[in-house]
């Protein structure tokens, strides 16, 4: 089994609502986003994936965040801009541009070095 790591940063505002706190006020953070596939299967270049694929759909996918006021966002109509919403949301859109033989095992979104939140699907 082979494990594969990309990570992507962006900048982002927000705001949390039905928070009581200072997080219900608009801020921002530096975001981090971290995937994590595998899969047993190499390739004719030893690769399991290229990382260059990886990270390009990373940043398409990170790219729609940069630079936003995410509660305004069609991901986040419905639900709170939290780590654990982004990281979820992010593991679905993953698993549609992965080739059959590499799986998604975890998304990881970081709001600060101090704070981040993963997502696994259960087993
Ligand atoms: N489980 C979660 N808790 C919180 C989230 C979250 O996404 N998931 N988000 C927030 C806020 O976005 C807030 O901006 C971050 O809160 P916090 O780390 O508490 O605040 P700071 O970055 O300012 O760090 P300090 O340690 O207070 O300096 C809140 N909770
Ligand atoms: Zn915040």
């Amino acid at each position: 089994m082979y494990v594969l790591t990309v990570k992507k940063r962006f900048s982002a505002a927000h705001l949390l609502n039905n928070y009581q706190g200072k997080c219900a006020n608009l801020h921002g953070h530096t975001w981090l986003v971290e995937i994590n596939v595998f899969g047993s299967e190499l390739d004719d270049k030893g690769m399991l994936l290229d990382f260059g694929y990886l990270k390009g759909q990373l940043e398409k996918l990170v790219g729609d965040y940069d630079h936003r006021y995410l509660n305004e966002l069609p991901d986040f109509h419905e639900v709170n801009p939290t780590a654990e919403n982004m990281a979820r949301i992010i593991f679905d859109k993953v698993k549609e541009f992965l080739p059959k033989h590499v799986s998604v095992d975890c998304v990881t979104v970081w709001e600060s070095p101090d704070a981040s939140a993963v997502y696994k699907e259960d087993k």
